[in-house]
């Protein structure tokens, strides 16, 4: 018997005056042999020269797929200026993202990629409530908790307190909020990534993790005693490590996955070991939800230089997790 064919990757075309349409057309170009893929959004918004063919339902992506990028039309009410988010667009972006979620869910497509979203923009322009993507998910799956990952051959990265000012950090952050991220990273490594026993590294929050409370008091307060209590627990947890000397590369070799206090101090170092090709993926939620590493680029979009590699990593990984073929 014939298998059924794979579900298609639904992608969210994201802000259309960044260059989420140039990375996609570009991840189509290396990917239509490989991995079954649609995109959400609208056509006028993809680059000038690209192939592509108007689809009515995700079923139709395979049949298209070789001869253009597969398009499910979304319509949105204003033109499209590259470099500039055109507030009147801001609710069509927000729409396409639960479109590819109600896809998902519906079982009509096997995991949704996003491209980059503008948040300021969606904010101005349609009171966009969220920071991101993974607290609008979190929403729309009605899960407790989403956790965003940031992973690549060389680096896996979690924020715990994600898009919160570093000023509100201390306060956000508390041992339940931790507890579940731990708890969802390990589970995230287990299912998604096929890890059977994830080693976790947790970071400190203050520098040289508090050096025993002359400078900060978290870690003496309440993170080691957490770290031991789920060690004891049966999770495989170091920590609290000092930020500064754990991301280095024999370090690295300690830990499947790194779990931060906060945005930067996760994201900073993946980004600087792996900018095109790192994913962002998001934990705990009932789907598969992958995205690149980097944002909207207004200062390159129109101009065709944009680097589509990330773009390309994170199709590929939300195909192969769908499959359960990911292994790192
Ligand atoms: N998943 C998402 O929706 C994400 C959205 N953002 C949003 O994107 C907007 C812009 O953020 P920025 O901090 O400026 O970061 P950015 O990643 O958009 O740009 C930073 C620098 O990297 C360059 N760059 C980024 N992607 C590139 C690519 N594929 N090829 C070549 N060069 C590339 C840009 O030209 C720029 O110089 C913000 O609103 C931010 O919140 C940022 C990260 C992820
Ligand atoms: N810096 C990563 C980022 O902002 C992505 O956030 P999200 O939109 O995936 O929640």
């Amino acid at each position: 018997m014939t298998p059924a064919p794979a579900l298609p990757v639904a992608i969210s075309c994201g802000e259309p005056a960044g260059i989420g349409p140039e990375i996609a057309a570009k991840a189509w170009a290396a990917l239509r042999g490989d991995v079954p893929l649609f995109w959400i959004g609208e056509p006028a918004h993809l680059p000038a020269d690209l192939p592509f063919l108007l689809i009515d339902t995700p079923a139709q992506a395979a049949e298209a797929l070789p001869r253009g990028l597969p398009v499910l039309h979304h319509a949105f009410a204003a033109p499209n200026t590259a470099g500039v988010a055109n507030p009147a667009n801001a609710r069509g972006v927000i729409d396409v993202i639960a479109r590819g979620v109600d896809l998902v869910r519906t079982g009509q497509a096997a995991a949704l990629c996003t491209a980059p979203i503008h948040k300021k923009a969606l904010q101005d322009g349609a009171g966009f409530a969220y920071p991101g993507h993974t607290e609008y998910l979190q929403a729309l799956a009605g899960a407790d908790r989403a956790v965003m990952m940031l992973a690549s051959e060389q680096l896996r990265v979690v924020p715990t307190t994600i898009h919160t000012a570093l000023s509100d950090v201390p306060r956000a952050l508390t041992p339940a909020l931790l507890r579940d991220t731990i708890r969802i990273t390990d589970d995230g490594l287990r299912r998604q990534f096929g890890i059977a026993q994830p080693r976790i590294a947790v970071a400190g929050l203050n520098p040289h993790a508090g050096e025993g409370g002359a400078m900060g008091r978290e870690e003496v307060d309440w993170i080691a005693a957490l770290v031991t209590e789920m060690i004891a627990e049966g999770y495989d947890l170091r920590g609290p490590l000092p930020a500064d000397t754990m991301f280095h590369a024999s370090a690295r070799m300690a830990y499947d996955c790194a779990v931060c206090m906060y945005h930067d101090q996760a994201l900073i170092p993946i980004k600087t070991l792996d900018f095109d090709r790192g994913v962002n993926v998001t934990l705990g939620l009932p789907f598969i939800r992958t995205s690149p590493d980097h944002g909207t680029a207004f200062d390159i979009a129109g101009t065709g230089v944009a680097n589509p590699s990330s773009m390309i990593e994170a199709i590929r990984m939300a195909h192969r997790m769908a499959q359960g073929t990911y292994r790192t």
